[in-house]
């Protein structure tokens, strides 16, 4: 428990780097089986540069369902869009499926529980009832909060749904965000971190000096967590 793979990069060729490793991960994932994978992707501005790479992979897009794992409750042509901002350097250059988790819908309640049920019709189910995701790419805050899963918010007590709307009072705002069960239950999961602020906290996490962080409990509950960092 509480092991992790840690991959460093310099900072000039990270996005490279890191892009071709999830390259090489969904081609090997792709090879194992016939059907769709399930990938969802972190917000924020991490992984922008490294989807903006991404896209000239050659694999086989119409294969991959894209999700999100994170939200903010904006329209998609709002520059705080996660899904918008992501589209215009990636989704919109490759043939893959993908879904937004805001977009008609305005009450954030319904559109958390539409996206749920969206995971489990797209997703198989583990004998746990709980939808697996092939990969997930988890980007990670300069307070340690992963998807939306913020320090000290209610939703970090989330241990029933899947999909929820989580409210951030240091932001002022609602979010909508995967809940640890679903992130726990991933096939594989990618740290993705660049930064000297952000390369304390993952050995503060290991090293237990700082136990509350919320990427803490993935640390904790998921054995040989990849970090990707810079
Ligand atoms: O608000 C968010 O922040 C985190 C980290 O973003 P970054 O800009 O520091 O890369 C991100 O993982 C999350 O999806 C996003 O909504």
């Amino acid at each position: 428990m509480d092991s992790k793979i840690l991959h460093k990069f310099k900072a000039e060729n990270f996005t490279e780097k890191v892009s071709s490793i999830i390259e090489k991960r969904i081609s090997d994932e792709l090879k194992l089986t016939n059907r769709k994978l399930n990938v969802a992707l972190s917000g924020g501005t991490t992984p922008i540069p490294i989807l903006e790479e991404l896209k000239k992979a050659s694999l086989d897009w119409e294969r991959i369902n894209f999700f999100l794992v994170d939200e903010r409750c904006v329209p998609i042509s709002d520059g705080q869009s996660n899904f918008g901002n992501i589209h215009k350097v990636f989704f919109s250059h490759i043939n893959a499926s993908c879904y937004a988790m805001v977009n008609e819908v305005t009450d954030v309640k319904e559109a958390a529980s539409q996206y749920e049920q969206l995971i489990k019709t797209k997703l198989i189910l583990s004998d746990t009832g709980v939808p697996k995701f092939d990969l997930i790419l988890l980007g990670m805050g300069g307070d340690g909060h992963i998807a939306s899963l913020f320090p000290q918010t209610i939703g970090l007590l989330e241990d029933d749904k899947l999909v929820f709307s989580n409210y951030v009072p240091q932001l002022n705002s609602e979010r909508i965000t995967f809940s640890y069960k679903l992130i726990l239950n991933a096939n594989h999961i990618f740290v993705i971190a660049k930064g000297e602020e952000k390369e304390v906290i993952m050995q503060e996490v290991y090293s237990k000096k700082v136990t509350e962080y919320p990427i803490s409990r993935i640390a904790k509950e998921y054995p040989n967590l990849i970090w990707l960092i810079a």
